[in-house]
């Protein structure tokens, strides 16, 4: 028996923690994958629904990493238990994303400033008018600066949290162009929107695995193993705002 989450989604395994900074993938595989590969003594603090969370060290910080599952739904449930129930300050998602714009390549970095999306999800907090989600200044200024430091060049801009991955309306991807959108995904707005009313810092760090109006795509095995670039500025990002 562990710390159950009222959702029943999450129970953090006895003897286990959640690090003050997470990172999010999508794939739990994928999160499985930075815990092995980059992270000291990493240790499972969850593994409800095979939504694997494992809290380690990196450049003898602590850091957690867990799946988030795919949509806004998803990220929305895990990252507001994290941030309310389990004592969470940052998070910082980690995911693939298609390329919208005509200078962003696939495997190009994005840093996603803020994201419009086409779901239901921050307007239920009430606002009038529309909430414009957007990341915490601090951590993206801090990955900014971390990929200049280590030579990746980034995209930095909006990006659009899409409700489809398989758009009916096949005329969106040219509006999302025309508006200046760098890139697609699933999830930051609904992130962004936790964080902003939780109080605490969350950014997306992206990597681009297919474009909408280029052929080239990546396979499931090389978005899951080869964007060291998403992975480590997302470390370092984690250990740096930890001052
Ligand atoms: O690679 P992840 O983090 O899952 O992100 C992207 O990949 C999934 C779709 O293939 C969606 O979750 C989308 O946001
Ligand atoms: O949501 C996503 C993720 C990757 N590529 C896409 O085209 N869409």
């Amino acid at each position: 028996m562990g710390t159950p989450s009222p959702s029943a989604c999450m129970e953090i395994k006895d003897g286990t923690h959640v690090a003050k900074v997470v990172l999010m993938p999508g794939d739990p595989l994928r999160a499985k994958y930075v815990a092995e590969t980059y992270l000291e003594h990493p240790v499972v603090f969850n593994d409800v629904r095979n939504m694997l969370g494992f809290t380690g060290t990196y450049e003898g910080k602590e850091v957690s990493v867990m799946g988030s599952g795919m949509g806004i739904p998803s990220i929305g449930l895990y990252s507001h238990e994290l941030f309310h129930f389990f004592g969470v300050e940052g998070i910082i998602r980690i995911g693939s994303a298609g390329g919208v714009g005509e200078k962003v390549n696939v495997r190009d970095v994005v840093l996603a400033m803020s994201a419009t999306t086409n779901s239901a999800y921050p307007s239920r907090y009430g606002l009038p008018g529309q909430l414009a989600p957007t990341a915490d200044w601090e951590m993206l200024r801090t990955a900014a600066d971390i990929a200049d430091e280590m030579g990746v060049k980034t995209a930095v801009g909006s990006v659009y949290s899409s409700d489809y991955f398989y758009y009916p309306d096949p005329e969106v991807s040219e509006k999302e162009r025309k508006a200046g959108l760098l890139a697609v995904e699933m999830e930051t707005a609904g992130l962004y929107t936790e964080a902003m009313y939780a109080g605490k810092k969350a950014l997306s760090i992206l990597q681009v695995s297919d474009h909408l109006f280029k052929p080239d795509h990546l396979t499931p095995d090389e978005i899951r193993t080869s964007f060291h670039e998403m992975m480590e500025i997302a470390l370092k990002t984690a250990v740096r705002i930890q001052g």
